[in-house]
């Protein structure tokens, strides 16, 4: 297993540090992985893997959809100082234990933002989401929170050629075209882990966002 200083920026070593500790302790956390060294790659690993992608490392305004317990939009913050990166979540008691953790880790450059995305605004340059929904919806959910030219990244697990196709006539309808799928191994065993790179090509039509839930219950296709 990787150490934090083998993954992480050495200016991020220490707020990222605490964080681990608070959710191996804290039963809150929104986390299966809760082991400090387990964590360092399945999670900070995994949240820096796009750190090489230039529309990630350039970023000055970070919207993390469903953040959950805070990843990868705790490690972008800690990693990305320039950026301020708002942690979007709908539950209370996710959005209580994403404020402790930030405290404790003493970033400044993080909001917590407690709303459905859907019921949310503000115009970014960088949308993120893991482990949050299938293509179709998270390109709903990030096409109006963008900027034109802005990007959208997808931290996917293995994707069926139905949703990729699904997502590619979603993205389309809302202003977005995928620009690349990036595979990428953070830590021993990963599986068909991509990160799924999207830009805002066009302006998002006014219909969108829709009513919270109509993303999900009526994917675009
Ligand atoms: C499976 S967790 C993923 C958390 C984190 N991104 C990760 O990869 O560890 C998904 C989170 O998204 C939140 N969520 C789901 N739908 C949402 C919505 N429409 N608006 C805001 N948060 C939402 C859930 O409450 C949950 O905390």
């Amino acid at each position: 297993m990787k150490r934090l200083e083998e993954v992480a920026p050495a200016h991020a070593v220490e707020p990222l540090a605490r964080i681990l500790g608070l959710q191996s302790v804290d039963p809150t956390a929104s986390t299966t992985v809760r082991d400090p060294a387990e964590a360092v790659g399945r999670h900070v690993a995994d949240s820096l893997s796009a750190l090489p992608l230039p529309a990630v490392r350039g970023a000055r305004r970070i919207a993390d959809l469903g953040s959950g317990a805070g990843w990868p939009g705790l490690a972008l913050a800690a990693a990305l100082p320039d950026a301020h990166v708002w942690l979007v979540e709908s539950a209370i008691r996710h959005c209580r234990y994403l404020e402790r953790a930030v405290e404790i880790s003493e970033l400044t450059n993080v909001s917590v933002v407690h709303a459905r995305i859907e019921e949310w605004s503000g115009e970014h340059d960088l949308v993120t989401a893991r482990a949050l929904a299938a293509l179709p919806v998270l390109v709903e959910y990030a096409a109006p929170l963008l900027e034109l030219d802005g990007h959208f990244v997808a931290w996917k697990g293995a994707v069926s050629e139905e949703e990729a196709a699904a997502g590619a006539l979603a993205a389309d309808i809302v202003g977005l075209e995928l620009v690349e799928r990036v595979a990428v191994a953070p830590y021993a065993g990963a599986r068909d882990l991509a990160l799924h790179v999207f830009r805002k090509i066009a302006v998002t039509p006014d219909r969108f966002p829709r009513r919270a839930g109509m993303a999900t219950k009526r994917p675009l296709a």
